[in-house]
């Protein structure tokens, strides 16, 4: 891949795709780690004299404009941390967005507005997406993809914009992909799995391949209650892909051929509404009552995850184990990662959230080996997939 010191950037217009994709909280940035992990990049172009174009989605705001998916809060806090303005255009190709890029002077930073409410940006028809694509290339001279959290998305500015500009990898990408290779070529065994979050339907398809690489996948978050019913049990109102329950029996029929271990939580954080106020207790994984909705793994599967990372060599981690936002629900999540910590192994944190919750419960992020910005992403990486925005960036 080339990188943006193979770029001739001084005074031409280089559009820069970044995962800025942050948590908010009533319009509030929660955790910013996204947008420091932009930087570098942006400030290497701006140093080099480039008018820098920086485009991003936030949310999935399913090509509608969303008032409260603007990026206004993320160029905000781009512009403070940058300690320079950053124009936010009022649109993502329009009028807008030509006199925002029009008005840059060489050094200048602009953003564009959320790419997803443009439905262009994430349409499965090619022509719809290659249409909006030369709208996006038709701002910039040069391409430089560097959102390492979204290039597993066969979406118009990671995918098809490269395709039209002279284009080179930004720095977090090249940093990203580095350090992933060492857990697909020389990965020290133990190598432990660990999986959770809420895009459950996104990532319970890399457990097939996992299966062939990992010698242990502990599950937890809103990923268990897919495996609880697998296994015939109540979840009650958690979390739950009716449709994936015969490829869960599947993996844990495999796994059991295999000898690879599953580590399933022995108990449930239940509640009996989707708050930090509602009535919860632990109560056993095979016991959910059926009015109940599991927000947290409970404080015995806490003992038991830490244990099954104790001796291993290496863990990757995606997905915080409960809505770790709220403090009655951010116990198995803390287990978790002390015990990414406490094993000595190898251990990769990769996820938007899952990166927000290590910093948000207050663990020092020098405690681990790295914290990706990416997990779809990484966990694809490490399945061995094509992922377009990196097959984009290599021609
Ligand atoms: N049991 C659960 N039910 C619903 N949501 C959950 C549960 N456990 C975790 N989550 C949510 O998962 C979200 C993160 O999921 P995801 O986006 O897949 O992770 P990442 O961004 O690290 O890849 C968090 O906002 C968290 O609140
Ligand atoms: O947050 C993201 O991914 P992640 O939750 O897997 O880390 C990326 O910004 C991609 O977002 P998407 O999963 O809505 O395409």
């Amino acid at each position: 891949m080339r990188t943006i010191d193979d770029l001739d950037v001084a005074g031409r217009r280089v559009l820069v795709r970044s995962d800025l994709n942050v948590p908010l909280e009533d319009g509030r940035i929660t955790d910013d780690g996204r947008i420091r992990a932009a930087l570098p990049t942006i400030e290497a172009l701006r140093a080099r004299g480039a008018k820098v174009v920086v485009c991003a989605h936030l949310g999935r705001p399913k090509g509608q404009v969303r008032p409260e998916l603007s990026l206004a809060p993320v160029a905000g806090r781009l512009g403070s941390l940058l300690g320079a303005d950053v124009a936010l255009a009022g649109d993502v190709a329009g009028d807008s967005a030509r006199a925002t890029v029009d008005g840059l002077a060489g050094g200048d930073v602009a953003l564009l507005e959320n790419l997803r409410f443009e439905p262009g940006e994430t349409s499965k028809d090619d022509a719809e997406r290659g249409a909006f694509a030369a709208r996006l290339a038709d701002l910039a001279d040069l391409y430089v993809g560097d959102g390492f959290g979204a290039v597993h998305r066969r979406h118009a500015s990671v995918f098809d914009v490269p395709a039209l500009l002279p284009h080179a990898a930004g720095g977090l990408v090249v940093a990203e992909v580095e350090v992933l290779r060492r857990l697909t070529e020389r990965v020290e065994r133990p190598y432990a799995v660990v999986l959770g979050g809420s895009k459950v339907s996104d990532k319970l398809g890399v457990i097939d391949s996992l299966l062939g690489k990992a010698d242990r996948i502990l599950v937890g978050g809103g990923m268990v209650f897919t495996f609880l019913k697998a296994q015939g049990h109540e979840v009650g109102k958690s979390l739950l892909e009716p449709d994936q329950l015969g490829t869960v029996r599947e993996y844990l029929r495999r796994a059991e051929e295999t000898g690879v271990e599953f580590v399933l939580p022995v108990d449930i954080v239940a509640a009996a509404a989707f708050a930090a106020d509602a009535e919860h207790e632990a109560v056993p994984a095979a016991a959910i009552p059926a009015d109940r909705i599991g927000l947290d793994i409970g404080p015995e599967s806490g003992k038991l995850f830490a244990s099954r990372l104790a001796g291993t060599r290496t863990v990757f981690w995606n997905g915080p184990m409960g809505v770790f936002e709220m403090e009655p629900y951010a116990h198995g999540t803390r287990a978790v990662a002390q015990g990414l910590i406490d094993s000595g192994a190898f251990t990769v944190v990769g996820g938007g959230d899952s990166a927000a919750a290590v910093r948000r419960l207050g663990f020092d992020e020098s405690s681990f080996s790295h914290i990706s910005t990416g997990g779809g992403a990484s966990l694809e990486y490490l399945e061995g997939a094509t992922l377009p925005g990196l097959q984009a960036l290599e021609d």
